[in-house]
């Protein structure tokens, strides 16, 4: 009978990438101070024992890095990984371990090139599993709990972090001192509680199945890169990453992606130069930038990204210019991702 219990169960795969989720401290008070990427994924199981209640569980150690240190290969190669589990019949679900820094630019970038429908969600920690209080071993169950359910199945890559299951696209990390990090400016879609999940709401945007990318048609990611913006900026910034290749240049604008005036003219000559200016916001609760609102992007030919922050704002970019590099096409692109 129990044998005929455990085939019910779903398959689901944690992929590790590292990250503070398989950190390690000194001592249990360490919960700041501790190195990151040093447990294995097999250890990260074997220490959640009621994991195999909700699914049959396996491990794949794809990397073991901090995840500031990712890299565009490295999210192709996770990417292509996620992609062959989603098309393999024995798996119904995938769960990926990663640091936080970076969790929601990997959140979105699989949301946007995975064409599946099966749950795909990515989890972290802000403390080691060695620190006190560490929020590790409930996040992952939350997250396996979550792959195996048949209700998170189209709604694109998910977050679980402190019982809140958020969408991949909307969720970022607001804080780094505080469990309570991951947070959206339009609200968590649900909740998961003693491995069941709540919904209350759905995301309205593009992704996997309805999305025009794909990661099997991806070779490489263009150069994107962000410059921030702030009182007395220079162009100096904006003028070397253009020197050095980059396709398109984040503008990680203040207030409505408002543009200094010491540095228009410069953005201006890198557009006419090919260069793709996206004016985006860095304010701390979630930016919502207007097209020629702060600035006449019609004439300038420059795009907004819309509610994107900068760093995901990068990620829709560099999928984007793999398909075209129309700066209307762009544009769509910014209101339907
Ligand atoms: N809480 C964390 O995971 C932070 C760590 N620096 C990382 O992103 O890998």
């Amino acid at each position: 009978k129990e044998v005929e219990t455990q085939t019910k169960l779903a398959n689901v795969v944690v992929l590790a990438t590292g990250g503070t989720i398989a950190g390690a401290g000194a001592s249990a008070a360490n919960s700041a101070t501790y190195q990151a990427a040093k447990v294995g994924i097999e250890q990260l199981i074997a220490g959640i024992p009621e994991l195999s209640k909700l699914a049959n569980v396996r491990g794949e150690q794809v990397m073991q890095i901090a995840s500031e240190s990712i890299t565009n290969d490295n999210l192709l190669q996770l990417g292509r990984r996620v992609s062959e589990l989603a098309d393999s019949k024995d798996v119904d679900g995938i769960v990926i371990t990663h640091g936080t820094d970076t969790l929601e630019e990997t959140a979105y970038f699989l949301n946007l090139v995975e064409k599946t429908d099966k749950p795909i969600i990515v989890v972290g920690s802000m403390r080691p599993g060695t620190a006190m209080s560490a929020d590790g071993m409930l996040n992952l169950y939350n997250a396996v709990a979550v792959a195996s359910s048949k209700e998170a199945h189209g709604k694109g890559v998910l977050v679980t972090m402190n019982d809140e299951i958020q969408s991949g696209r909307d969720v970022s990390k607001m804080i780094n001192i505080k469990t309570e990090a991951f947070k959206s400016a339009w609200g968590p879609l649900g909740m998961v509680v003693e491995g069941k999940s709540y919904w209350f709401r759905l995301p309205a945007k593009r992704h996997t199945m309805d999305s025009e990318f794909d990661i099997k048609n991806i070779k490489s990611l263009p150069d994107v890169e962000i410059a921030y913006s702030y009182g007395n900026v220079s162009d100096t910034a904006y003028k070397a990453l253009a020197q050095s290749g980059a396709k398109a240049i984040i503008h990680a604008g203040t207030g409505n992606g408002s543009v200094s005036s010491r540095v228009v003219p410069s953005l201006q000559a890198l557009r006419k130069d090919g260069v793709q200016i996206i004016r985006s916001s860095h304010v701390n609760a979630g930016g919502f930038v207007l097209r020629n609102a702060e600035q006449p992007d019609d004439k300038y030919d420059w795009v907004v990204a819309h509610d994107l922050n900068p760093q995901k704002a990068r990620i829709l970019a560099m999928v984007a210019l793999t398909k075209t590099n129309d700066s209307k096409e762009l544009q769509r692109m910014f209101w339907e991702y």
